[in-house]
């Protein structure tokens, strides 16, 4: 077996030993894996590998090496690896489907370059508005409804990716609900495809899985495609406004989409992509906001003082560090992408005296990173100070511009790095900043008891992840504020309502 090993594993770089074919499968939990691939990591160091059933795996946890593999050798360091229950996830047939998926191929270079100049552009003119309105709505729903408050912030995010992509908010709680559906399709711990390879291949009939998937597949596509046609309506009628549907109708065959079948995968896709991100780190940040009330009497103080009594917009990021470091804080804390997303290598390479094969998964292991206690003393713990007092490693100056969740591991690495960040730094302020300035975040107590009762820190173990459920309290500042957010709300809605009749007026009179 040890000769075996040795043979099999020829490649120079430590790691936990391997069972012939199944490599460690056995001993990665499908709940969050990645704490395991984090206890390796301390065991072994910054680059260990391993292997699971027949894959390669290398797992980097120190940020200078995935620096050297992802950023200086990106040209060999940048595919993707097949998600086994996924049909085509890597497009290289055909599908088109999944940007964030796609294999390094021409599809991905077209799509990247397309998601580019539409989220450039959003940050530049569109999204703001869009953003403190739902906001603004959100707010108060949580008024009425307080308990649901994770749907609601959820589909607040979708409405606003919904809103970007078609200029229709409508269709948010279905495209939440085709976001939940793809994550868990393509997590370790969805489909038993994903773990036991080799089931996928079994014919249609005796395979559930696959069959499940197809009609997965079915509904996702259908809805983006019935989403695209409304938009083409609209549009034929001159009553779309700006939004990504518009512009690749407005270019036609100019447009870089290869037509009706890329796009409204391409524009469905990057849609779905925003709900989860964004809603998962708010709702973390409200778990650090109740466990350190302190932090959010900090913040508190910051957006009453800067923004004389009106909800955060993104024209106060300079004068709001505080918010800042414990949105910051809550990322590195509580990854939201724990376990990093997988690249794939394109070619044989060497590295540090070892030997790392072609088709090998490398994988940024994004919470050991963030636990790297040098760059994060007491890494465990919530210290948004971090960031804002110079005795510690990660201070910078000047505190208008720092500390930006821009350019976190988190986000990635090299050209597959995420097309997100500014679009998701501009929403935690909006959403965390106005939820602080709404409402002090407690927690619930026992009916009997009066005691507090505990809030779960734990995540869900999705790819992607969230806090698992919990309860707390929304207590609105003041009688004063709820009454602000009751009335910035329905000027918001009355605006809104009025923008949108003016547009189809005017679109009536051409
Ligand atoms: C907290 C929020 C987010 C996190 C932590 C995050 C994280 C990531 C990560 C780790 C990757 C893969 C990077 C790599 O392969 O090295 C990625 C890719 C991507 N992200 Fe995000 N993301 C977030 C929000 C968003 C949002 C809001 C959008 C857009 C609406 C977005 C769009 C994308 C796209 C299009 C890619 C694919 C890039 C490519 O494969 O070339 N992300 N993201």
């Amino acid at each position: 077996y040890r000769r075996w090993n040795k043979t099999s594993n020829p490649w120079g770089f430590p790691g936990p030993g391997l069972v012939p074919y199944i490599g460690r499968i056995h001993d990665l939990p499908p709940e969050c894996f990645w704490l395991k691939l984090k206890e390796w990591a301390d065991k072994y160091g910054g680059i260990y590998k391993t292997q699971m059933i027949g894959w390669n795996f290398v797992v980097i946890s120190d940020e200078s090496i995935a620096e050297e593999l992802f950023v200086k050798r990106s040209k060999k360091y940048s595919d993707r690896p097949i998600v086994p229950s996924l049909i085509d996830s890597k497009s290289n047939h055909g599908m088109l489907s999944y940007l964030p998926l796609m294999g390094r191929n021409e599809a991905w270079a077209r799509q990247r370059k397309w998601a580019h100049s539409f989220l450039m552009q959003a940050a530049a003119t569109q999204y703001k508005g869009i953003m403190d309105f739902e906001y603004k709505h959100l707010l108060f729903i949580l008024l009425g409804d307080p308990d649901n408050f994770s749907f609601h912030i959820e589909n607040a995010n979708s409405k606003i990716m919904c809103t970007l992509a078609y200029d229709d908010p409508s269709p948010s709680p279905e495209m939440r609900l085709s976001a939940w559906n793809l994550l868990r399709q393509m997590s370790p711990n969805g489909p038993l495809t994903n773990l036991v390879t080799p089931l996928w291949r079994l014919p249609l009939l005796l395979n559930p899985w696959k069959r499940s998937e197809y009609v997965r597949r079915g509904i996702q596509q259908t809805f983006w495609m019935d989403l695209l046609n409304g938009a083409r309506e609209k549009w034929q009628a001159g009553q779309l406004r700006p939004c990504w549907a518009r512009q690749y109708l407005d270019l036609g065959e100019k447009s870089p989409l290869q037509g009706d079948f890329e796009a409204h995968s391409a524009i469905g896709m990057l849609a779905l992509v925003g709900v989860y991100t964004v809603g998962g780190p708010a709702q973390y940040f409200l778990t650090a906001m109740i466990t350190h009330p302190e932090w959010m009497a900090k913040c508190q103080e910051e957006i009453d003082r800067e923004c004389e009594g009106r909800p955060p917009t993104l024209s106060d990021y300079r004068n709001l560090p505080v918010l800042r470091a414990c949105i910051k804080e809550t990322m590195r804390w509580r990854s939201p992408v724990p376990a990093g997303v997988a690249h794939e290598l394109e070619a044989d390479d060497y590295y540090r005296g070892g030997f790392i094969s072609k088709g090998t998964r490398v994988l940024p292991l994004d919470w050991a990173m963030m636990r790297n206690e040098t760059k994060y003393p007491d890494a465990e713990n919530y210290h948004p100070e971090r960031f804002l007092e110079p005795e510690w490693p990660t201070y910078k100056e000047p505190l208008t511009e720092f500390p930006t969740i821009k350019g976190m591991s988190s986000f990635g690495w090299g050209i597959r790095t995420c097309l997100g960040q500014t679009l998701t730094q501009d929403a935690l302020i909006v959403l965390c900043g106005g939820l602080l300035w709404a409402f002090n975040a407690k927690h619930k107590t026992h009916p009997v008891t009066g005691a507090n009762i505990p809030i779960s820190l734990k995540t869900s173990s999705e790819v992607i992840t969230k806090p698992l459920p919990f309860e707390m309290v929304f207590e609105p500042r003041s009688e004063e504020r709820k009454a602000a957010i009751i009335s910035n709300w329905l000027e918001a809605e009355a605006k809104d309502t009025k923008e949108r009749q003016d547009f189809l007026s005017a679109a009536a009179s051409h």
